[in-house]
């Protein structure tokens, strides 16, 4: 019995279109709720968000009984970390901040076992193995495993090229909110000089053979990278979505108190 296909990265392989939306908040119920929502990939994000291990591996399972598909962001491409998140199931991993090819090629490595790569042999322990019921997941993991690594800043854009040349990465995703602070733009990923790098290298990306990805909450914005050639689009975060409607709801009531 060989690792489940991966249907996120089959779908970027077949060039198809992925909406998707991140997840910060840690609970399973939530998690759930928003894997029934009509997303194809969900981000459990625990880079910024807080979630642990815990409550990745919390995320994970609910999912499974979701159409959405789990994409684990880390918090940084830490070979150990990767380790883990593989082992709890994660079949797509998101990690910030890739500036070179030499980072990006660790990160195959990491995803990948020997001896090709340095992923650490635990299977018969793990999830992602089915607790050893997948007898051939030693053998067949890696070809359903998506590497998925993000260029959020100037130095990143700099060696996009030859990050794209890496053999291994699946797709990149241009980080607005890091990249427009790095361009001295805090908190305008729409400036122009923003938005001319950011689809500049989704073209590019696209052009190489790989999934570019984007996360954008406007649609003008949201619709550019589509035209560029995006691939996964997050077009939204369930913190933003639960808080402006809580705080659209409570205001239009308070305001009746006059
Ligand atoms: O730089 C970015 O933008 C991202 O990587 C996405 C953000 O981290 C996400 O948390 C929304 O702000």
């Amino acid at each position: 019995m060989p690792a489940p296909i991966n249907p996120f990265k089959k779908a970027l392989a077949d060039g198809e279109i992925q909406f998707g939306c991140w997840l910060g908040i840690p609970t399973g119920f939530t998690t759930e709720l928003m894997g029934h929502a009509g997303f194809d990939w969900l981000v459990i994000d625990g880079e910024h968000g807080p979630q642990d291990y815990r409550a990745t591996l919390n995320a994970l399972q609910v999912l499974a009984g979701t159409p959405a598909h789990p994409v684990v962001r880390v918090p940084v491409g830490d070979t150990v970390i990767i380790k883990q998140m593989l082992d709890l199931g994660a079949q797509t991993l998101l990690v910030p901040m890739v500036e070179s090819a030499a980072q990006a090629e660790q990160l195959v490595r990491d995803v990948t076992y020997p001896p090709h790569g340095v992923r650490g042999v635990g299977f018969a322990l793990s999830r992602a193995a089915g607790f050893s019921t997948i007898a051939d997941y030693g053998k067949t993991a890696d070809a359903q495993i998506c590497l998925l690594v993000q260029v959020e800043n100037r130095a990143g854009l700099a060696a996009l090229d030859e990050i794209l040349a890496v053999e291994g990465v699946h797709g990149v995703f241009i980080g607005p909110s890091d990249l427009a602070a790095d361009m001295g733009h805090m908190s305008n990923p729409e400036h122009p000089d923003v938005q001319a790098a950011i689809m500049d290298a989704i073209t590019r990306i696209r052009a190489a053979g790989k999934a570019p990805g984007i996360l954008s909450t406007r649609d003008p914005m949201t619709n550019a990278a589509l035209e560029a050639g995006a691939q996964f689009v997050a077009v939204g975060a369930d913190v933003l979505l639960l808080g402006t409607a809580a705080r659209g709801l409570a205001a239009k009531w308070q305001a009746t108190r006059g």
